[in-house]
């Protein structure tokens, strides 16, 4: 499957579910329940961590008419990150925006090795945030995931307002990540991301099914 995405001709906005459960069995049950209503499955870091790569292969497997989203969050070793997540199957593999250029660079050139796609996690990038994201996006990536991670959500005051400001001022492709639900998803469309990144609103449902429908149903 080729992988057209950021730099393609993308209007809508691609619902992308974040699987943050910590056991291969868990992952396969959500993806199963949710994959007719998203467009890309994402492999938590906590379920990487947890199951080990494995779990890329297993999910692709499962849904390989679907983009297979392994969130290795890459730190270091760019090149040997990414390599794995695409030899395992994944479609587009995340490296830390905040990681020196030359890892961001080496990811990029396994991505083209495979001809898979990298995404530049912004996490942890608070200060001059726009100036890093305009650094990071030429150095080849597919788009930046503008992104606030759970413990800074769980503050007090969060809103994912600040997020979708730097998405309009940065004027690259980008998604948005910080606990997207179906009163703020149809913001991040008019903010002109990408892909709008949904986890606890999906797994955190009585019912993950209905909660991805009405996620996509907001986000048209
Ligand atoms: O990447 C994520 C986080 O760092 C835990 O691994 C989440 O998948 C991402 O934040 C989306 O999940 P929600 O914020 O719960 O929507």
């Amino acid at each position: 499957m080729s992988v057209v995405i950021g730099r393609g001709e993308v209007c809508v906005v691609k619902l992308q579910v974040a699987l943050d459960v910590v056991d291969l069995p868990a992952a396969l049950r959500l993806a199963h329940q949710v994959a007719e209503h998203v467009d890309i499955l994402e492999l938590g870091t906590p379920l990487v961590k947890s199951v080990g790569i494995g779990a890329v292969s297993a999910i692709k497997a499962a849904h390989p008419d679907k983009l297979v989203f392994a969130d290795l969050k890459t730190a270091d070793a760019g090149e040997l990150e990414a390599a794995m997540a695409f030899e395992a199957g994944a479609d587009l593999v995340t490296v830390m925006g905040a990681a020196d250029d030359d890892t961001v660079r080496g990811a990029v050139a396994a991505g083209r090795k495979y001809g898979k796609e990298v995404v530049a996690d912004m996490i942890t990038v608070v200060e001059d945030r726009v100036a890093r994201i305009r650094e990071v996006a030429k150095l080849g990536v597919a788009f930046v995931e503008i992104h606030a991670g759970l413990d800074e959500q769980a503050r007090p005051g969060y809103t994912i307002d600040t997020l979708l400001e730097d998405g309009r001022q940065a004027g690259v492709p980008f998604s948005i990540a910080g606990g997207i639900k179906t009163d703020t998803i149809a913001a991040v469309r008019d903010a002109g991301a990408t892909v709008a990144v949904a986890g606890g609103a999906i797994y955190n449902a009585p019912n993950p099914t209905t909660a991805a429908q009405q996620l996509k149903k907001h986000a048209a």
